[in-house]
């Protein structure tokens, strides 16, 4: 029980960090939270405000700090449920409140919503009529030409009288002061799905998707409130299962989040959104200002829309009455958050459908690691759709080692089984998508004669070939540097010197001048760097202006192409060579979802692995798409190493341009380490401190240590502990430190 409450007078202000200590008084110590409305003396007024953290640290003059009058009685209103989500990731995750607070809370910009006028008529309509008629005798053309229109439509947008129709501001107030019009302002949120027709059929379910929607609302409606997981294989219709979903807590008058991939998030996926459920749906993503954003959230907040789908900030929509959140593609690692908080939106999600009465719902053909556990263990309630609609086969698998390829002299990048299907692909008019997945390894640069890897001089990471011939670029993807590429190997003088021959820009070349007459569309970084850029390739692709697309992970994410009937990895072990304990699960995921792109229409679909590495596990189970063979091994090695999802894992990260000052505080953290392991009963394991898997970024030096624990609230302990120890701790003023729990990308 907390002495003191911080509160904060006024959220929407920008001012987050602009608190307010009082004294928790006696009476109100037991029933006090995080997130409440309270009335506190301000000055000589009262005022109301939201408590956003309790605490034993007196922060100002004890003497003068005052008592909160009283906790503000009513319904939950939707600030203090975010504020109290807010605590809850604050909590769970490290950070600040403030850090978390921002998180939650959509910040007033400036700028104001876009203001909207629109003009009525102030007089009956016999009256206006009356008055047409008199304009007309007096020639008041503009004034006849208002009052017909008005008496038309009632009423017209401020803009169209006076731009479309020519009628000036001055004639418009001069009929509002004589009693004629009346103008009315409405303040205009901006809708960035506007301009969308609802409309198209309904797809009648099938017998399985039938059953997963009738489990979870006979379950809803009978007031229990789990976390499902849907495990459905690629083209199983699992969109149109949400859709059913969605519109079952909209019927009572709830409100629905559904959150995508940004990636996934296209044109195509918003479409049948809206075709289903028209003007209640809004979308929020990356692109949109801080003060779309704001209005979306508005909107949300005023019951103008009902269903918000987004990434994973679209959690935090302040719908009053939340029904269900939804998240497809549940293993995508962009739901977990890269900046402070380091919150993943999958357990955030959960907590917040606790603490507001809605269901959960996560989707995916290839579920994380994370999630089918839970399910096995019974946390989560497992559904599956185990067939492809309309009876449409999985496409065949066949693995192509890459080795026994070269052995026969063939020295492509496409295998001879590969190049005969895209032949025949081609003869048919059928389509093509090759996948490269070269995560990590873009086109790195390395000398033949002694190994040497070109490395960026500010960043522990090798550095990347952009463009080709003269205007040939080594590029940092972790900070921008730019070199040109050198003609002999820095070290051992060998012209042997050149890139990893295997990006996106090569694979085209190659398809060219294999196949001439292919019309190719290539998608990666370079390609999709407008804005528009992506969209446009998809939109292409999926009307059918090119036979063959070339892309990174960018194009296997979730995309309907019913015209794709071959789908070529073309090295599908390049992502095992990544170093994080996660390598397996991406490369699992990255063949599956791939391979889940072909055969979607009509007609039967192959997919060809090529590999140097064909008896890995990872790429044995995808073959089969057999997500359950792989999901076993794959526990096997995690309980063994001790990883998560079977353990649990906390990284520490110090930073620090004076790379002395970092090893410092990473050993000073560690010896805090040691002794909180020592008082604790349970197991803890920390490892380190050692440099990071990046080991500079930006002339920013990075030290690590890592702990693993069973249980996930141990981690907390200890990160508090540190908190405590880094605030004590003047050595902490030049290290940044870091925590991320569990973390996804690495660091
Ligand atoms: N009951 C149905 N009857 C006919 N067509 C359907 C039905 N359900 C879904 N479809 C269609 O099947 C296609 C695949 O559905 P959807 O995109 O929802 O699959 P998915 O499970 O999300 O696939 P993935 O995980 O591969 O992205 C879509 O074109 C969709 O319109
Ligand atoms: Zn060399
Ligand atoms: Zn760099």
């Amino acid at each position: 029980m907390a002495e003191y409450a911080n509160i904060i007078v006024d959220i929407y202000q920008g001012k987050l960090d602009k608190t307010f200590q009082y004294r928790v008084p006696e009476r109100l110590k037991s029933t006090i939270a995080v997130g409440m409305l309270v009335a506190v003396p301000f000055g000589s007024r009262k005022m109301q405000g939201y408590v956003i953290e309790l605490t034993d640290v007196c922060e100002y003059e004890e003497d003068k700090i005052k008592e909160i009058l009283s906790i503000v009685k009513g319904g939950v209103l939707i600030e203090s449920q975010m504020i109290a989500l807010a605590g809850w990731m604050r909590e769970n995750y490290g950070g600040t409140m403030n850090h978390a607070l921002k998180t939650v809370l959509p910040v007033k910009e400036k700028k104001k919503a876009k203001e909207q006028k629109t003009i009525r008529l102030a007089l009956h309509p016999v009256e206006a009529k009356n008055e047409l008629a008199e304009c007309e005798r007096k020639h008041k053309t503009a004034r006849a030409k208002l009052l017909v229109a008005l008496l038309e439509q009632r009423e017209l947008e401020w803009e169209t009288a006076t731009q479309q129709m020519s009628v000036s501001a001055s004639v418009i107030r001069a009929m509002e002061e004589a009693g004629i019009v009346k103008v009315v302002s409405k303040t205009a949120y901006r809708n960035p799905v506007g301009g969308l027709d609802p409309g198209g059929e309904q797809k009648k379910l099938n017998e399985e998707q039938q059953n997963v929607v009738s489990k979870i609302t006979m379950e809803y409606d009978a007031g229990e409130r789990k976390t499902y997981l849907i495990k459905g294989v690629t083209g199983s219709g699992k969109t149109e299962v949400y859709m059913e979903l969605i519109a079952h807590v909209l019927a009572q008058g709830k409100q629905a989040i559904v959150l995508i991939p940004e990636i996934a998030l296209t044109y195509q996926t918003v479409r049948r959104f809206y075709n289903r459920f028209g003007a209640q749906v809004s979308i929020i993503n990356s692109k949109l200002s801080a003060g779309e954003r704001y209005d979306q959230f508005e909107r949300a907040k005023n019951g103008e829309i009902s269903v918000m789908i987004g990434p994973r900030s679209a959690l935090f929509t302040p719908f009053p009455a939340l029904g269900i959140i939804i998240i497809d593609e549940e293993h995508e690692a962009s739901y977990k958050s890269e900046t402070v908080p380091r919150y993943h939106a999958r357990e955030t999600a959960i907590q917040r459908a606790k603490m507001t009465d809605a269901v959960v719902v996560l989707g995916s053909a290839t579920p994380s690691l994370e999630s089918y556990y839970k399910a096995e263990n019974d946390e989560y309630c497992l559904l599956e759709l185990k067939h492809r609609v309309q009876k449409r086969p999985m496409p065949l698998c066949e693995i192509i080692d890459l080795r026994e390829e070269l052995r026969r002299g063939n020295r492509s990048i496409l295998s001879d089984r590969l190049s005969e299907l895209m032949e025949d692909r081609l003869k048919k008019g059928e389509q093509t998508m090759l996948f490269i997945n070269r995560r990590g390894m873009a086109g790195f640069v390395s000398c033949r004669a002694c190994g040497h890897v070109i490395k960026c001089p500010h960043c522990d990471v090798s550095l990347s070939q952009h463009g080709s011939g003269a205007a040939t670029r080594l590029v940092c993807h972790y900070c921008g540097y730019t070199t040109i590429q050198p003609g002999l190997c820095p070290v051992c003088g060998s012209k042997y010197i050149s890139g990893f021959k295997a990006g996106t820009q090569k694979i085209e070349q190659v398809v060219k001048a294999r196949f001439p007459q292919a019309r190719v569309l290539r998608m990666d970084m370079d390609t999709t760097r407008t804005k528009d850029g992506y969209e446009q390739i998809l939109s292409a692709f999926s009307n059918h202006e090119a036979d063959i697309l070339i892309g990174t992970q960018m194009i296997v994410k979730g995309h309907d192409f019913p015209g794709v009937t071959l789908v070529g990895v073309l090295a599908a072990d390049l992502s095992l060579y990544i170093s994080d304990y996660r390598a397996s699960e991406r490369t699992f995921q990255l063949l599956t979802q791939a391979a889940g792109r072909a055969g979607r229409g009509d007609i039967p679909g192959n997919v060809i692995i090529q590999t140097y590495d064909p008896d890995h596990y990872s790429i044995t189970t995808a073959k089969e798409q057999n997500y359950e063979a792989f999901y076993g091994q794959e526990i096997e090695y995690r309980k063994m190493m001790r990883y998560p999802p079977v353990w649990n894992m906390l990284y520490i990260l110090c930073a620090s341009k004076n790379e002395a000052e970092a090893s410092e505080a990473a050993v000073a953290l560690m010896g805090k380490i040691d002794q909180i392991v020592r008082e604790n009963s349970e197991k803890i394991f920390p490892i380190g401190p050692s440099d990071a898997p990046v080991a500079k970024i930006s002339d920013v030096y990075r030290k690590v240590i890592y702990v693993k624990t069973r249980e996930y609230q141990t981690l907390v302990i200890l990160k508090d502990g540190l908190e405590a120890f880094i605030k004590d701790n003047r050595l902490y003023q030049n290290v940044a430190v870091g925590f991320d729990f569990n973390p996804v990308n690495g660091f």
